[in-house]
């Protein structure tokens, strides 16, 4: 999210979500694999510069909710996935960060920017790549090999690769489920601050996890989905105050979100 990006949200329309610009829209989505429905009329906006998590039981259509967002599946008829405008960027990171083992972490960044749409020459698609590292806090280890990475700097990587293709919206599928508890933290508050950063192009976060704990510390407004076949059954606003910082787990509201988002996933 850049400083301009940050001055042009106004505090109206922060009072006001009503006002406020939307990114990208699920609206009415329905979706079978097969003859197994798995998301039901489902609807939701992503608004400019907000970080949103989705929780949910196991299996109930997060993933596919993500798939649906990048286009990468459409939904039944009657469903719509809009974006604000046609060439808006999208990146994904997966819970796995999915390096290719025979590759260096500086050329599993730049691999896509070289074969993706834009068609970056080697040499933009270095330094964007270099760039995008020196972000995550790897520009010591751009030549090492996933191998030589230790799990929470692989999936530096995976969101360096993501972040290099400059992506307005990021969309992130359990990005740190399979981390260590110390290390899962540090990369919260690391997003946060890349979030956040005037270098990174992005206004708006959507991620899935699993954690309550999580999803309350990061983000503006928590998304719950019920049993498959899914649909939105409650949005919840966390109003901690901005930016995110370690200790905020103290405050009040903080315990209050979490006991808000417990009870409510006690009864999905
Ligand atoms: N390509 C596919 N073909 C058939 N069924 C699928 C496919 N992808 C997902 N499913 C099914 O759709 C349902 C929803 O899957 P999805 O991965 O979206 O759930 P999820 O909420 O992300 O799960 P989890 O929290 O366990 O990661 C599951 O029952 C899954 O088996």
């Amino acid at each position: 999210m850049t400083t301009a990006m940050k001055e042009q949200m106004d505090s109206a329309s922060v009072q006001n979500p009503g006002t406020r610009e939307t990114m990208l829209s699920l609206r009415n989505c329905s979706l079978s694999f097969g003859n197994v429905p798995v998301l039901d009329k489902v609807s939701l906006d992503v608004y400019r510069n907000e970080f949103i998590s989705i929780l949910g039981p196991s299996g109930c259509g997060k993933s596919t909710t993500l798939r649906l967002m990048l286009r990468l599946l459409s939904p039944e008829a009657g469903g719509e996935v809009a974006y604000s405008s046609p060439d808006l960027s999208l990146g994904m990171v997966f819970q796995k960060p999915v390096l290719m083992p025979w590759l260096s972490a500086l050329q599993n960044v730049m691999l896509p920017l070289e074969l993706g749409e834009k068609k970056f020459s080697k040499g933009e698609a270095r330094d964007k790549a270099e760039s995008a590292l020196r972000l995550v806090g790897l520009q010591d280890y751009l030549n090492h090999f996933p191998h030589q990475l230790s799990g929470g700097m692989q999936q530096r990587a995976a969101i360096a690769r993501a972040l290099a293709a400059d992506p307005t919206v990021l969309l992130m599928d359990e990005p740190f489920g399979a981390l260590d508890e110390l290390t899962r933290e540090k990369l919260n508050f690391e997003l946060l601050r890349l979030w956040e950063s005037p270098e990174t192009s992005l206004s708006s976060i959507v991620m899935v996890t699993h954690s309550i704990h999580e999803s309350a510390l990061l983000s503006d407004r928590v998304v719950m989905m019920s049993p498959r076949p899914a649909g939105v059954t409650d949005i919840i606003p966390v109003a901690l105050p901005s930016p995110r910082e370690a200790g905020m787990e103290e405050l009040p509201e903080f315990h209050r979100t979490v006991k808000e988002l417990r009870k409510r996933v006690k009864h999905l």
